[in-house]
């Protein structure tokens, strides 16, 4: 396996495939060198590199992982940390990154490259669309919809049945009571729309 991506969230990824007894030959990012977790760091994406390797991209920022998604040329595989609980009857797109111990109840669907990271939950038939981020400790309850690159800030709980937009934000701690528009900013409790970000 390579990973596109050296920062932060990488490092929480390369840990979970470790965990897993991943194989991951390198790192790809412009910023870092050397190794990290005894895996070399190769600097720039190198697209002949063991062309059979599977990639994940590794990067917290939604629209930033989506435009290096673009420009990958392997195979995408998916990580699932040991200690997750993943129904199995679930669904789990490419790409995406299910982090320690979350998670994830029967008959939901998770997209292709997103993040659910540690501790999240995703309850039952709930629908989570590509390059969605739910971070830290955010609680989805049953058939909740999150669009397209929304990101779903720590500790936020979004109640049954609502639908968070296409590249929307809810605050850190908010709990959402009411559908947030795409692109749209939601915060406190009960969450508020404080602005509607450009597309
Ligand atoms: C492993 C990891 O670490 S993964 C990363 C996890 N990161 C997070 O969860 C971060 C979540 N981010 C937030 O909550 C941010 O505050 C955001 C994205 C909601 C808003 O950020 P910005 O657009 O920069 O808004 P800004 O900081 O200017 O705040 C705008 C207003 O909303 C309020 N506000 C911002 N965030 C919150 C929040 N989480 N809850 C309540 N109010 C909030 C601010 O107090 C401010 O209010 P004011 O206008 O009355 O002064």
């Amino acid at each position: 396996m390579i990973l596109q991506g050296g920062g932060e969230h990488a490092r929480v990824v390369l840990d979970c495939l470790l965990a897993q007894g991943a194989t991951v030959l390198a790192l790809f990012d412009p910023k870092y060198s050397g190794t990290l977790f005894g895996v070399p760091q190769r600097g720039a994406y190198d697209r002949s590199f063991h062309p059979n390797a599977l990639a994940l991209v590794a990067i917290g920022d939604n629209g930033v992982r989506k435009r290096v998604v673009q420009n990958t040329v392997h195979g995408f595989t998916s990580a699932v940390h040991p200690s997750v609980i993943f129904s199995p009857f679930a669904e789990l797109g490419a790409g995406s990154m299910i982090l320690h111990g979350a998670i994830v109840q029967a008959q939901a669907r998770i997209g292709n490259h997103v993040i659910v990271n540690t501790g999240a939950r995703v309850d039952h038939d709930c629908v989570i669309g590509d390059y969605v981020h739910l971070a830290p400790g955010v609680i989805l309850c049953g058939t909740v919809q999150i669009g397209e690159g929304a990101f779903i800030g720590a500790g936020a709980t979004i109640i049954p049945g609502k639908k968070v937009g296409a590249w929307a934000t809810v605050g850190a701690g908010a709990v959402v009571i009411e559908d947030v528009p795409d692109y749209g900013v939601a915060v406190g409790n009960p969450a508020r729309v404080i602005k509607i970000n450009k597309p």
